[in-house]
């Protein structure tokens, strides 16, 4: 079984750290993918840092032996549609879960090609707000995960570089340096 993980992480925080420890540990899957993404549909983003600053960042942050980051979605074309990741990882499993965030999954029935994923893997989301967000108008099966509710964000720890505030414990000690060079 394998678990895909993806997001722009720009840049990865405590949050990202938390969800993949606790989806690792609920399903224990064989791979665990971080797959930072090389040009996030849907997104509209007052500044993303480059892939290789991206990707280097979550190898720091995603450290542990059951981590792999892959730059999978630096190679497939762009747009990075989730779909063209899982047909790419099909080819190795079959078995894919994908683990999205709540407020992923608000927005899922607009993801390209949205039914074709559902077709080919197990949705897990991971709550992101006090109260069930559903999405609109549509009913499709996911796996909730029961965690606790992290609120920090990348778009949070951005604005709070700009405005000179400490992002120190949102932010992996390990990155922290590079981060806030990146978004002063
Ligand atoms: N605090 C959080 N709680 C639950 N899910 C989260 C959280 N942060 C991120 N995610 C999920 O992780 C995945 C990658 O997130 P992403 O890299 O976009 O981070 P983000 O904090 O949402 O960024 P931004 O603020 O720039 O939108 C998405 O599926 C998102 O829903
Ligand atoms: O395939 C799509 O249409 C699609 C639309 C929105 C988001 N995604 C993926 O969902 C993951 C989280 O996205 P984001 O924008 O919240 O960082 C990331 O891997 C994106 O490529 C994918």
């Amino acid at each position: 079984m394998l678990m895909l993980f993806g997001g722009s992480f720009n840049p990865p925080h405590i949050g990202h750290r938390i969800i993949a420890e606790i989806a690792y540990d609920e399903f224990k899957p064989d791979r665990f993918l971080i797959v930072p993404s090389k040009n996030p549909p849907h997104k509209s983003i007052d500044f993303i840092a480059n892939f290789d600053k991206r990707y280097s960042w979550c190898e720091m942050v995603f450290f542990e032996h059951y981590f792999e980051v892959s730059d999978i979605e630096n190679k497939l074309p762009s747009p990075s549609y989730t779909i063209r990741t899982i047909e790419y990882l099909s080819n190795f499993d079959k078995n894919i879960y994908l683990l999205i965030g709540e407020d992923s999954l608000k927005n899922f029935h607009k993801w390209y090609k949205w039914e074709e994923i559902l077709k080919k893997v197990k949705l897990v989301v991971y709550p992101r707000y006090f109260e069930e967000k559903k999405p609109d108008s549509v009913d499709f099966e996911y796996v909730k995960l029961e965690s606790p509710i992290v609120e920090i964000s990348s778009t949070d720890i951005r604005q709070r570089i700009k405005k000179g505030k400490t992002v120190k414990g949102l932010v992996d000690d390990k990155i922290i340096k590079e981060v806030l060079k990146e978004f002063s």
